[in-house]
């Protein structure tokens, strides 16, 4: 599902990353741990194609983004990918649930009751109309973990997705992402700082300035 061969990144003069492969199979869920400032989100947005790397390859699903303009990275995003941002990323002028159903609508599928079914899911029932504003942070976090799986991608990168969240919140938000893995397939590549997130994965793996290694949940 994922093929990463080999990637380097650096931002001017400052390396983040020099030689990092990593191979994530369909119905796979891997934890990545790192110290802070160390790459993490970098690695993710370099996945998703949201940034160049400096060498190497990023293969998803058999594309070679360095293959694809930026239309066909974007057309990737949409179909294959589903992405909680660090930040978020919730659109203000958006109702909740028109959020949540976003992926859906680029895609040009319409499903309120799937919507529905993720908002109750993460414990958002019943705030579909609500505006962003109206939404506590750990909230807005769980829009942003539901709007990224509501169109079942095949590749799921998450960001910290349970750092504003109370442990059991949080650990109904993992189980809404291994069900994904589990039930349905998908791959998922999930940053955390949180031990219990960790416990969940197939592999935990550490991030440092020359690639990956394998780590034990701590
Ligand atoms: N656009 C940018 N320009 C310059 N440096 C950047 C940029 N984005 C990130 N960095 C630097 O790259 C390094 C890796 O950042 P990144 O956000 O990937 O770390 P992280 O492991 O996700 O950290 P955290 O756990 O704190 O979220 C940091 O030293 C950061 O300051």
């Amino acid at each position: 599902m994922l093929h990463i061969d080999h990637l380097a990144k650096s931002f001017g003069d400052t390396p983040v990353f020099r030689d990092l492969s990593l191979d994530l199979a369909r119905g796979e869920f891997v934890a990545l741990l790192g110290e802070s400032g160390v790459g993490k989100s970098t690695l993710l947005n370099c996945i998703a194609g949201l940034e160049d790397a400096d060498a190497g390859r990023v293969v998803i699903d058999g594309r070679d983004l360095a293959t694809l303009d930026d239309d066909g990275r974007a057309r990737l995003r949409r179909q294959t990918l589903g992405f909680v941002f660090q930040a978020f990323h919730v659109l203000p002028h958006l109702s909740v649930a028109d959020n949540v159903g976003l992926p859906l609508r680029l895609l040009g599928r319409h499903d309120p009751a799937r919507v529905d079914a993720l908002l109750q899911a993460v414990g958002l029932g019943g705030l579909g109309a609500r505006a962003p504003a109206q939404l506590s942070g750990g909230q807005l976090q769980r829009v942003a973990i539901a709007r990224a799986v509501v169109h079942r991608p095949a590749l799921i990168l998450a960001d910290e997705p349970t750092g504003n969240l109370d442990p059991t919140t949080a650990a109904r938000v993992l189980d809404l992402l291994q069900v994904q893995v589990r039930e349905h397939g998908c791959a998922c590549l999930l940053v955390t700082h949180a031990e219990a997130a960790a416990a969940r994965a197939d592999r935990v793996l550490q991030v440092t300035a020359m690639g990956l290694r394998s780590a034990v949940a701590a």
